[in-house]
């Protein structure tokens, strides 16, 4: 017996394909994801991780080769009605909305097939378009819609049947700069409802700032685990710190570059920036080397692309 306390749970996910010339390339390699209520969990990895094959099988567009995907405790396989209406997903891309249609009749559409009518249906479609910021476009054609405001009109579809648990993947793919902290705003709003949020993004800066944990995928595997935060201070033990210091003077001072454990040097006038193998050793240094020269000095870990360069990068 599986006890599951709600949420999104696969364990041991595997998926094998057949390919042209007889071989089993295995896509998916005992996968297991856990997203509690209230939980952002953001999964990335380098391009042909598995994370797509995943999110099919979590959504049951896909059967696993092997392993379980619990929605809110409903078997994805074996209980796919209740799975379905306890999860909404967006898949992004210009599949799953009709372009001759409004963006209202798209919701309404869709409303249908969930059994929302009448009123009810009405007045979610309403509530959706102008949760997404397309409550002044409601009647407008969607073929004649932007990136930006079809990825918002994908998300207010998969929140039709207000579902607990949402799968998002790459919601801001594509999309620039402003519509991209639009849509992460609105993640971030849906996630304090108390959903649990499943996303795949490439957008390490989305990844850090709306995700309590995240997951990093590499050859069908979990490579590893964690808080962006305890990620990016483990990986400075091998990748180092980064060391700005500002010094009083125009200048930055010479003998910056013989701080101890320097691996770079980085000047532009008064500021230097310094990747070290021990930050706290080096700001030591300097304010002994410099006393009193310093205005300001910081120690920051690798960032988050960084560690993820460097996942990618060891076999
Ligand atoms: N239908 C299929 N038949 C054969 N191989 C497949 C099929 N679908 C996916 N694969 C293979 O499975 C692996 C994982 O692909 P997947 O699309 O899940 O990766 P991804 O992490 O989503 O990549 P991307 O970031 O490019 O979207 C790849 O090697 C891919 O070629």
């Amino acid at each position: 017996m599986t006890v599951s306390s709600g949420g999104l749970e696969a364990r041991g996910l595997v998926r094998e394909f057949t390919t042209k010339d007889g071989s089993v390339r295995r896509a998916v390699d005992d996968v297991t994801l856990v997203v509690r209520p209230g939980e952002l969990v953001s999964v990335l990895g380098p391009n042909g991780a598995g994370k797509t094959t995943t999110v099919k099988m979590l959504t049951g567009l896909l059967l696993p080769t092997a392993g379980q995907v619990l929605i809110d405790g409903h078997d994805v396989v074996r209980d796919r009605r209740r799975a379905a209406l306890a999860c909404g997903f967006s898949l992004g891309g210009d599949t799953g909305l009709y372009p001759r249609l409004t963006a209202a009749q798209n919701l309404e559409f869709f409303g249908l097939m969930y059994g929302l009518r009448g009123s009810r249906l009405a007045r979610r479609t309403r509530e959706l378009l102008d949760e997404v910021d397309l409550g002044d476009r409601s009647g407008d054609l969607v073929g004649s819609f932007s990136r930006g405001m079809k990825q918002r009109l994908h998300l207010a579809r998969a929140l039709l049947h207000e579902p607990s648990v949402l799968i998002l993947d790459e919601p801001s793919a594509g999309l620039d700069p402003q519509s991209a902290a639009t849509m992460r705003a609105l993640v971030a709003r849906l996630t304090g409802e108390g959903r649990s949020i499943l996303l795949t993004t490439h957008d390490m800066r989305e990844a850090e700032e709306l995700s309590r944990r995240i997951v990093l995928m590499k050859d069908g595997r979990v490579h590893v685990e964690s808080t962006a935060g305890e990620l990016r201070l483990n990986a400075a033990n091998r990748l180092g710190h980064v060391v700005n210091a500002v010094f009083s003077a125009a200048e930055a001072p010479e003998g910056v570059q013989d701080c101890p454990g320097v691996l770079r040097v980085e000047r532009d006038g008064s500021a230097v920036t310094l990747r070290v193998t021990d930050g706290a050793a080096a700001v030591q240094w300097l304010l002994a080397a410099f006393p009193g020269q310093t205005t300001s000095v910081a120690v920051t870990p690798p960032t988050l692309e960084e560690v993820f360069l460097d996942m990618v990068a060891a076999s």
